[in-house]
This record gives C-alpha cells, sequence and structure tokens, in this order.
C-alpha cells in the first residue's frame, strides 16, 4: 500500500506555496515521461490554495498545454450555476492558464442543467473511457480502472471527500467509475463522483485540509478511529494530506512537526 505521508504548514500561504511546488514537480516528471500530464481537481477550498501556481515561476514555466484535467466529484447543474465545480475551477484558476479547452473535460452541460444525475454519471464514465481508449488516461495495472496521474482532494468536516458521504452507499461501488448520489447531506442533494476504486487508483494522490472544522475528521481519518471515507483514501505511489495547523491541531503530538 502507497505511504500515507503527512505535511503540516504554520500558515496556509505556506501550504499554498508547497502546494505548488509539489504539482509543479509531478508536471515536470509526467510530461517528460509521457507527454501529459492528467489532473483531476475537487470543489470547495482546494481551488484557492492552488493560486500560487498562478504565479512565477510556475505560470511560465509550467507546461501547461500537456495538462489534462478532470473532476473528482461535480454537482449536477449547468456550468454556469454557482455550485457548480467547474464555474468554480474555472473562475479560479483555469481560466488563468493556458491549457487547452479541449483538454478539460467537464460534466455534460445539459445534462447538468436538467439535473440528471444517473445520465451525468454514465456520460462522465463514458468520457473517461474515452480517454482511456485515446491513450491519454493510463490504466491501474490488469484492474482496468483508470489512473490519474495527480488527484487534488479536499475533505469536509464530516469526513467525506469526492461525494463520497459517511453513511451512504457510493462509497461501497466495486465495479462503476463513476457514480451519482440525489440525496447528497451536504447541498446540492445531486451530484456525481468518482468511486473509491478509482480514486485509490491515482498514482499521486493530495489531501489539502485547512481549518479546525476539519481537525477531528482529520484525526478520525488518519488515525483510523472512525470509518471515514477521507480515511480510505490510498494511491498508487503515494498519498500526501497537507494540513494548516488548525486542521492538524487534533493529531498526535508526535505527528506534527510543523514545516
Ligand atoms: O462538496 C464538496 O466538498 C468537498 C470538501 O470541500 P471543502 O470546501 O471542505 O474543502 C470537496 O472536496 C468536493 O469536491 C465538493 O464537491
Amino acid at each position: 500500500m502507497a505511504p500515507v505521508k503527512r505535511r503540516v504548514f504554520q500558515t496556509r500561504k505556506q501550504m499554498a506555496v508547497e502546494l505548488a511546488k509539489y504539482a509543479a514537480d509531478l508536471s515536470t516528471k509526467f510530461c517528460k515521461e509521457r507527454g501529459i500530464f492528467t489532473v483531476v481537481l475537487s470543489g470547495g477550498d482546494l481551488i484557492s490554495w492552488l493560486r500560487k501556481l498562478l504565479e512565477a515561476p510556475y505560470i511560465d514555466s509550467v507546461e501547461w498545454s500537456k495538462w489534462h484535467i478532470f473532476w473528482v466529484d461535480e454537482r449536477v447543474c449547468g456550468w454556469d450555476d454557482a455550485d457548480s465545480n467547474y464555474k468554480l475551477a474555472y473562475d479560479g484558476f483555469l481560466s488563468k492558464v493556458p491549457i487547452p479547452a479541449e483538454n478539460i473535460y467537464a460534466i455534460d452541460n445539459g445534462l447538468g442543467a436538467e439535473g440528471n444525475a444517473e445520465l451525468a454519471a454514465e456520460r462522465y464514465e463514458e468520457c473517461l473511457k474515452q480517454k482511456v481508449y485515446q491513450n491519454i488516461i493510463r490504466t491501474y495495472k490488469s484492474s482496468g480502472f483508470p489512473q490519474f496521474d495527480l488527484q487534488l482532494l479536499g475533505m469536509g468536516p464530516d469526513g467525506h471527500m469526492a461525494s463520497l458521504f459517511p453513511g451512504h452507499d457510493q462509497i461501497n461501488e466495486k465495479v462503476k467509475w463513476v457514480t451519482h448520489i440525489t440525496d447528497s447531506p451536504k447541498p446540492p442533494a445531486k451530484r456525481i463522483t468518482f468511486t473509491l476504486p478509482v480514486i485509490n487508483c491515482a498514482s499521486y494522490n493530495v489531501m489539502a485540509v485547512c481549518d479546525k472544522e476539519q481537525a477531528d475528521s482529520a484525526a478520525a481519518a488518519l488515525t483510523h478511529t472512525k470509518d471515514l471515507p477521507a480515511g480510505r483514501l490510498t494511491a498508487d505511489v503515494e498519498v500526501v494530506w497537507f494540513l494548516d495547523q488548525a486542521a492538524a491541531s487534533k493529531l498526535p503530538h508526535s505527528w506534527c512537526s510543523i514545516l
């Protein structure tokens, strides 16, 4: 199993600086090895932690044209809806970097606007399968599951990651790549989400968590004292939790050498 690393930062700014460096280093590695870098985004606070990628040196040094962008979860709504994870990422990140529009794979806008969660999930899974067929996404060993290069995740105060919520059945899905939920405890109710096997096949998984509201769940997930979706996070190569001091405040003291 991939090692689970923890990096605790004194300030959010330091966390954003290190997160940008981590993503840029992996971009260099995968662009050199494959000529492609597949990146999975989530919604929530994550987008604001990526802001240092928009500055020097990365804005000029990163090979943005080789990035391919996917979403680990999406709210079932149109692209211009305030709830849309695509809109959040576009406004705060994607509109500011030269990633070709054809390399950005959002939920189907029409199905999102219609509120058709089941079909939107099926359509997104088809999109992933097409990108596997085109050799843009790799597959994980013989499993056939897609393997993304870097997945950037966040965790809610209840321990959910992507749109896999504690006590909801989606976390147990073993076959589908993308599933849906119509009664999400966090609004909006309708969402689509990568399933756990897909999330855990990624080469590198980052979990970025700030704020004291997340401290109890971060500790429970990392010590496995509660069965939380975020506690099931693994990866092929490594998982790194990026935490600010507040989010790390309930972790065992010996774990928290602050960077
Ligand atoms: O609803 C969602 O919440 C999680 C966590 O968001 P955060 O603001 O607490 O970091 C997010 O990762 C997910 O993509 C989003 O749909």
